[in-house]
């Protein structure tokens, strides 16, 4: 495949389709840059995402046309009058991650095969017309998070999907019977409504069966269990499993958001299938008091009910809370950070977020929005899509690992050490991170570091296990009171540095467990033993000439780990030590870069701070 032949593609089905609205599809321009709907990969060299929705497309897809388009991830075609069967070439489609062909009037059944999407994780046929059975096969589609088959013309039983990731489905307005298969009784009953579905009935303590000697076999056993109580029960069989809990709760609360504004033009679109504008199939229906509130400057327009249709993956649970990676439907990629139960309310919570908002500096990670509300506080960010400081260093094993090079990691450190320094002058020079470690570091323009998740343990209180990645972060007068201060993010920051001049983890566990090696006390042991050398990652041992800087950079890391709170420098003070390590610069490689304006130290206070007492 090439971009030449995806532009061919898209031409040949243009010409096809009857459109209503003209598009501006020429073949004399770039279709990368020009071209509605069109996105392409960051290199530009193949079409990735094609979104049309309300063009006004009428007719089955032409075959041969859009199947062609070998890389695509993302195709959205919602919103129009496309009609005829599932076609059967998007097969070829292996890469995709959406496909959206709601609110059109496809019929006949649905694919049989669901094995080629092995990536897709949002599916939305609903509004079609399609019919015969849901086949089993959509539990090939493993990485699946949202699945609306919603008002259609399906019928049979429902298959027992084993669909781990799933957390949104809508299955109602269909002609389905039968019960709903145990996988699925986590979903909500708007999940399954307007269906001819057996029914439920109520579980009191009386209805209970005495215990039997011989249990039936499950196949034996009514389904005599109302939704509520069952959700409530595999919701708590779920929590065991925690994230999957999680995700739950974020479809059932996000999904009842949608539903109630949903239903009606769900009802008035069963009869009227054909154009809908896009508009109209997205309803606003959020309580106007619980909107997610946007920071000033923020491009962003997406509500709650966006984020839902989005296709998300847990990037995973930290001590606060879980981060989602949302891709909306227009490509915006954001984090959504749900976070546990707050230790505040809502005052202070806002008072906090409004805070941390304010903060705009190329070295903190902007907190875009934010919502709360009694059951639920969401934290929306960009999403950095080079991975944390954790993952760069210790991700990838083997071939195909890239080390992270010396130049890259005194970026690294300098950007963190800005964006920390930025910290703590908000609120009057009394803000605190609380959280910094590699895994809230982020690589942002030009590679310099950029720090995420502050603010966050004065609203909750984190639970960190004595033997967690945290924890090997933690200041020692943290670990005794809980409070986290300015003296203790330089603390952490300190073993930031020890992590990226080691790349070794801040505690790992060794002997089969037995044995906890904490990297501060480890880096002591083997400095006072004079192999200071034997410090350093040995990725970094290919690099020439960058001895000086990293034995002065681990001068800095030992400074700010120094066990006295009040003798470790402040972040003033750490940032103009790591722009000073290029000073002293051999002179083969550009030393300007790192230099702030006017805030190079003398000589005298370099090297006072780094005979600071340890
Ligand atoms: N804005 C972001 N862009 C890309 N990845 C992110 C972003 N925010 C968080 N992540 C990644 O998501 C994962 C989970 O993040 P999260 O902040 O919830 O947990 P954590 O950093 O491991 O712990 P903690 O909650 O204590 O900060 C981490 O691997 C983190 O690097």
């Amino acid at each position: 495949g090439s971009l030449a032949e995806d532009k061919q593609a898209l031409l040949d089905f243009l010409t096809a389709v009857p459109h209503g609205r003209g598009l501006n599809w020429r073949r004399a321009t770039d279709v990368c840059s020009r071209w509605t709907g069109v996105t392409c990969s960051a290199d530009g060299s193949r079409v990735i995402a094609v979104r049309l929705p309300g063009i006004g497309f009428s007719g089955p897809i032409p075959p041969n046309t859009l199947s062609r388009l070998s890389a695509l991830r993302i195709l959205s075609l919602r919103s129009n009058r496309l009609s005829g069967p599932f076609p059967a070439d998007f097969a070829n489609l292996t890469t995709l991650t959406g496909l959206h062909l709601q609110f059109n009037s496809f019929s006949g059944s649905l694919p049989s095969h669901f094995s080629p999407w092995k990536n897709l994780t949002a599916l939305d046929l609903s509004f079609n017309d399609f019919n015969g059975s849901i086949p089993a096969s959509v539990s090939n589609l493993t990485q699946l998070t949202a699945l609306n088959l919603s008002n259609n013309s399906l019928s049979g039983q429902i298959p027992d999907l084993k669909l781990p990731n799933l957390l949104f489905l809508n299955l109602s307005h269909n002609h389905l019977n039968g019960t709903i298969p145990k996988s699925l009784q986590r979903f909500p009953n708007s999940s399954f409504s307007g269906n001819d579905l057996s029914p439920i009935y109520p579980l009191t303590s009386s209805s209970l069966p005495a215990p039997a000697p011989l249990p039936p076999s499950p196949s034996q056993v009514p389904r005599a269990v109302p939704m509520r109580k069952l959700s409530e029960s595999a919701i708590l069989g779920i929590a065991v499993g925690g994230c999957v809990f999680l995700f739950v709760m974020l479809a059932l609360f996000l999904y009842l958001c949608c539903s109630r504004g949903g239903e009606e033009s769900f009802v008035s679109g069963k009869g009227s299938k054909g154009y809908r504008s896009p508009e109209k199939a997205v309803t606003g229906s959020q309580d106007v008091n619980n909107r997610l509130v946007f920071f000033e400057g923020c491009p962003f327009a997406f509500d709650l009910e966006d984020l839902l249709r989005a296709s998300a993956e847990v990037l995973g649970k930290g001590s606060f809370g879980t981060a989602y990676k949302a891709v909306l439907e227009d490509s915006t990629t954001v984090v959504v950070k749900r976070l546990k139960e707050a230790g505040v309310g809502k005052k202070e919570f806002e008072q906090q977020m409004e805070v941390v908002g304010r903060i705009k500096h190329e070295n903190v990670v902007e907190l875009k929005a934010y919502y709360y509300s009694k059951d639920e506080k969401l934290m929306v960010y960009d999403y950095y899509s080079q991975g944390s400081v954790f993952s760069l260093l210790h991700g990838k094993r083997g071939q195909d690992r890239i080390p992270l090079d010396w130049e890259t990691r005194l970026k690294i450190a300098l950007g963190a050490a800005r964006g920390i320094a930025r910290i703590h002058i908000e609120n009057n020079g009394k803000l605190v991170h609380g959280n910094i470690k590699s895994s809230n570091v982020f690589l942002g323009n030009q590679q310099y570091g950029c720090v995420a998740d502050l603010g966050l343990p004065s609203i909750i209180n984190p639970m960190v296990p004595p033997v967690s990645r945290t924890a090997g972060y933690r200041a020692p007068e943290v670990v005794d009171t809980r409070k986290a201060s300015q003296a203790s993010d330089v603390y952490s920051f300190g073993v930031l540095l020890l992590e990226l001049l080691t790349g070794k983890s801040p505690i790992r566990v060794v002997g089969g467990g037995d044995e906890v090696i904490h990297l501060v006390r480890w880096v002591h042991s083997v400095v006072r033993e004079e192999w200071t050398a034997e410090v350093f990652d040995v990725e970094l041992m290919r690099f020439p000439n960058i001895e000086e800087e990293m034995v002065e950079m681990l001068q800095i890391a030992m400074n700010c780990v120094t066990r006295m709170p009040e003798r470790r420098p402040k972040m003033p003070e750490v940032v103009r030590m790591i722009e000073g390590v290029r000073r002293f610069d051999s002179g083969n490689r550009p030393s300007a870069e790192f230099r702030s304006e006017g805030s190079a130290p003398t000589p005298a206070q370099d090297a006072q701070a780094i005979s600071a007492p340890q």
